[in-house]
């Protein structure tokens, strides 16, 4: 919606407009910001987070540190505004660095929702348990606590984005270093008497957003003439030129007002022109402006914030510093309007295996440029002959402790699996050597063993060791490198480490792709494990001549399971030379009995496996095979 004024200037409507963040949310441009100068003011905020819905807000900006969640939460209890219509944000208090889950825990008990959809670290140094604010240093470091808000954002649920606040170039760049998900938001202090030039720049090269607080500066220079002037030329209030400005540049912004008035024209702004925009990137020049109008870089302060000097912190100045050392580009192109989203209320966030694709691409990135396993070194490995014999894994798998009875069951892959991103930790305790073993002298076919490292907790040392432990049993099984492969260099170091066969996820490939690694899979010998989940992926499967296709009874976008999904594709596979698997979701004896009737050569299981007291048993009792 477009509205007029009398001259008429065309006013934007804010309401609905939002940025995309790096996980493929939109936050929306204007927020309603809850810090209301002062810890708590219950029953104030709840009316204002209500009448900021009520005029055309989708976003709510608050904190377990501003002491108002509760109130937060009235508002959102009263509204009728959906829940999933809302972008709620809070932040970790810095006295919950060193327990992240139960903060948000309790943050979410506090504002009465399941989710929120931004969880901000509020500062990067976080206070001890006697109240001391810790150094840089010191344990849990802002990296720490990173780690744990990652935590989070793997098992999903309780937050859909995670990100920082009052964070550097200086603190950013030390946590991007380890980071596994980079930041979708960094909140900051942001206006013309403190522009953050170098901040955004930086932040833009990572795909960081920038949320500004205090973006009208408190009304601290809001008169000034020459913002004045802007603001009469449009017909609008100086207020409204400073946001304008603000999200102009592509950052969004959290005003605050108890005033219905003003509410309403926060979130109606206006087009300023190259000229206005230069005026406000250059404003903080003017002798003595460039600030903080929180009173965070005050000369009161000596030169620290929070118990962290400014060098600590990033923050290259005190009140009224000479800002040429700060800002050498104040010249931004204008963020076009025009190409903003809209589309606030059905945001489609990345799926689960989006997500671990995007990270297994960051971890091979790194593996190739670690000296020693460049790809050059893995080609050279394998050219010496150095990767381990192989068994073939067609025979393998049509051979169980039944295959020479009169009643010839299906063949098992057993899995390890520590954690998975649908249950959380499974058997963290697990010795895979062992489990191995076990699984080995059980009469598993094939040992399957997860090395993604994030979210199921495996590694490339738990397959080689369960390579090691099975080496010497008659008859071994073989060892399938369970990962999600999108690389040919996957595959290599999947030999190098001992496996025999590789897992080829057909849903993460395109056909070219699948097809070449397929071919590279077996020109190192190593016929793969094809997984499918539908009729289409089935087709494509085929269609590159894979040997041995699994059927994924769990869906990797939503973790739904459904046994019927094998069940649903095996006539596709029917007349044909294929070892037709079911993978996912096989907890008991039942379940392998009706795939044994419809005509299914081998089941994969995992967590059931790792739950089981007594591993043997359970697997003779699942496949109703013989005693060994
Ligand atoms: O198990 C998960 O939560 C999961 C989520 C996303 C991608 C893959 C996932 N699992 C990998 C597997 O394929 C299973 O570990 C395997 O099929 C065994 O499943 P189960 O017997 O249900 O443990």
């Amino acid at each position: 919606m477009t509205l007029y004024t009398s001259d008429p200037e065309p006013l934007i409507d804010m309401a609905l407009k939002s940025f995309q963040l790096n996980n493929g949310l939109f936050i929306p441009a204007v927020g309603i910001g809850c810090w209301m100068g002062s810890v708590g003011d219950g029953d104030h905020v709840s009316q204002m987070v209500k009448k900021a819905l009520d005029v055309g807000y989708r976003h709510v900006d608050t904190a377990a540190n501003y002491g108002n969640e509760r109130s937060v939460g009235v508002a959102l209890k009263e509204t009728n505004v959906p829940r999933e219509e809302i972008f709620l944000t809070t932040k970790l208090d810095q006295n919950d660095h060193g327990r992240v889950q139960d903060a948000l825990e309790t943050s979410l008990k506090k504002l009465g929702v399941d989710y929120v959809d931004l969880y901000l670290m509020h500062w990067p140094m976080a206070f001890g348990e006697d109240g001391r604010v810790l150094q840089p240093e010191e344990s849990p470091t802002f990296v720490e606590t990173w780690k744990q808000m990652e935590l989070l954002y793997f098992y999903p649920g309780m937050t859909k984005s995670i990100g920082v606040s009052n964070f550097s170039i200086k603190t950013l760049t030390k946590l991007l270093e380890r980071a596994s998900i980079v930041p979708a938001v960094n909140q900051v202090e942001m206006h013309p008497c403190l522009p953050q030039h170098d901040l955004i720049e930086f932040c833009q090269s990572f795909n960081i957003h920038l949320t500004a607080y205090s973006p009208i500066g408190k009304h601290k220079f809001a008169y000034d003439p020459a913002i004045v002037e802007i603001a009469k030329s449009h017909g609008v209030t100086s207020a409204q030129v400073l946001l304008s400005w603000g999200i102009q540049r592509g950052t969004s912004a959290i005003p605050k007002t108890l005033n219905e008035e003003r509410l309403k024209e926060n979130i109606t702004l206006v087009d300023l022109g190259p000229n206005e925009m230069s005026v406000l990137n250059g404003f903080h020049q003017k002798p003595g402006m460039h600030r903080s109008v929180c009173g965070f870089h005050s000369s009161e302060l000596g030169g620290s914030c929070f118990g962290w000097t400014y060098d600590q912190l990033g923050w290259r100045m005190v009140e009224g510093d000479s800002p040429h050392t700060i800002s050498r580009k104040p010249e931004f192109q204008p963020y076009p309007f025009a190409s903003m989203s809209v589309n606030v209320a059905t945001p489609k966030p990345p799926t689960i295996l989006e997500k671990i694709y995007a990270q297994r691409q960051k971890d091979v990135e790194q593996a190739k440029a670690t000296p020693g396993t460049s790809p050059d070194d893995l080609k050279t490995y394998l050219e010496m002959q150095l990767a381990p014999p192989l068994i073939p894994l067609v025979p393998r798998l049509k051979s169980n402790p039944s295959t020479s009875t009169s009643n010839p069951s299906l063949s098992l892959m057993a899995e390890i699996k520590r954690a998975s991103p649908s249950k959380g930790p499974i058997a963290m305790t697990v010795n895979p050597a062992k489990q191995a073993l076990t699984y080995a002298k059980s009469g598993a076919s094939v040992i399957s063993v997860l090395t993604e490292p994030t979210w199921f907790k495996g590694s490339l040392l738990d397959m080689r060791l369960v390579r090691q432990a099975v080496d010497s049993v008659p008859n071994r099984p073989a060892i399938l490198r369970k990962e999600f492969i999108f690389d040919e260099y996957q595959i290599a170091e999947a030999r190098l480490h001992g496996a025999d066969t590789v897992l080829l996820i057909v849903a993460m490939l395109n056909q070219d792709l699948l097809r070449r690694l397929y071919t590279y899979s077996v020109s190192l010998g190593m016929e793969p494990l094809v997984e499918v989940n539908n009729a289409s992926e089935m087709e494509r499967a085929l269609e590159v001549g894979a040997k041995v296709i699994g059927v994924n009874n769990r869906n990797l976008h939503d973790f739904n399971v459904d046994l019927g999904t094998t069940s649903r594709l095996v006539d596709m596979v029917q007349g044909r030379e294929v070892v037709f698997c079911a993978l996912s979701g096989i907890s008991g004896p039942k379940d392998v009995r009706v795939y044994k009737e419809q005509g299914v050569n081998a089941v994969l299981v995992g967590e059931a496996l790792m739950r089981a007291e007594d591993t043997s048993k359970f697997i003779r009792e699942l496949l109703e095979w013989p005693e060994i």
